[in-house]
């Protein structure tokens, strides 16, 4: 696992898509998408529902092949899905009685994975045990799963998808169930992990709210096309209008995001 304080190329391009089209039959539902992300950046995937966050994540994860266009991981060219990138999807539906310890669930992301040989208990126990405190749930990790809160399941998905120690690390709607304690606490991990770790972060989400105070750039996603820029840059009435190709309003109400459709039939906001 690389070290906690190694030093980390902040310009490192980790990721970068090149004029990716998909099409579902005569449909395009992503066009001309281009952008480039670094190691240790937090990006938000932002968009409202049916926008293309989960088919840009499939793309990227090598689960969906493009009509066209091209990606890069680390500077080479991605041809089937890549053990650099870790995914950690959006719950795991598990009975209260699973008879699995958090341990075990997290050692999951061991066996066949990380290393391509078992490894003795010993050794596994310590890498888990190891990414258990990184992830802050060492205190719970011989609970049975089911019975974890949801946040804590997702903290368990999060330290999984580490051990196969990505340079990216793809989070699907981590926080459409959790409470805002939980939501507060998963964000915060999360950008810890992107800093300590040099990971480039793409987290999706269709509310960028919980997010604003950690991303380092946002790529907004809507009308098939992608906008990505800081905050500032993206979130902004001509921006945004452009992207949807009908005016749209940026509003802020106690330090919450709101983005306003201006057409009576595509009213979307960002709540
Ligand atoms: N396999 C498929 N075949 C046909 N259309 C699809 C397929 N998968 C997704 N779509 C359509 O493509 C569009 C983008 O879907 P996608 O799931 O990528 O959006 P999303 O931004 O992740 O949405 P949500 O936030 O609701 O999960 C939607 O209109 C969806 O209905």
């Amino acid at each position: 696992m690389r070290s906690m304080t190694s030093p980390i190329d902040h310009h490192a391009e980790v990721l970068s898509l090149s004029n990716i089209k998909v099409q579902y039959g005569h449909r395009t539902v992503l066009d001309q998408i281009e952008f480039s992300i670094h190691a240790g950046e937090f990006i938000g995937l932002i968009g409202a529902n049916g926008a293309g966050k989960t088919t840009l994540l499939h793309v990227i994860l090598g689960l969906l092949k493009p009509n066209e266009g091209t990606i890069h991981v680390n500077g080479q060219l991605m041809s089937h899905s890549s053990k650099q990138i870790g995914y950690v999807p959006q719950r795991i539906h598990l009975d209260p009685d699973t008879p699995l310890r958090a341990r075990d669930l997290v050692a999951l992301g061991i066996d066949g994975t990380r290393f391509g040989f078992p490894l003795p208990s010993r050794e596994k126990r310590q890498v888990v045990d190891e990414i258990l405190h990184a992830v802050g749930a060492y205190s719970f990790a011989d609970s049975p799963v089911g019975k974890l809160s949801l946040g804590e399941q997702q903290r368990l998905l999060i330290a999984q998808a580490l051990l196969t120690n990505p340079r990216i690390l793809l989070l699907d709607e981590p926080l459409s169930s959790l409470d805002i304690r939980s939501t507060h606490e998963v964000v915060q991990l999360v950008s810890h992990v992107a800093k300590s770790r040099g990971i480039a972060v793409l987290f999706v989400a269709h509310d960028m709210n919980p997010l604003l105070g950690v991303m380092d750039k946002i790529i907004y996603v809507a009308n098939g096309k992608t906008a990505i820029g800081t905050v500032d840059e993206v979130i902004r009435k001509d921006v945004l209008s452009q992207l949807y190709g009908y005016e749209v309003e940026v509003l802020t109400i106690l330090d919450r995001i709101l983005i306003v459709g201006g057409k009576e039939d595509a009213i979307h906001t960002e709540v």
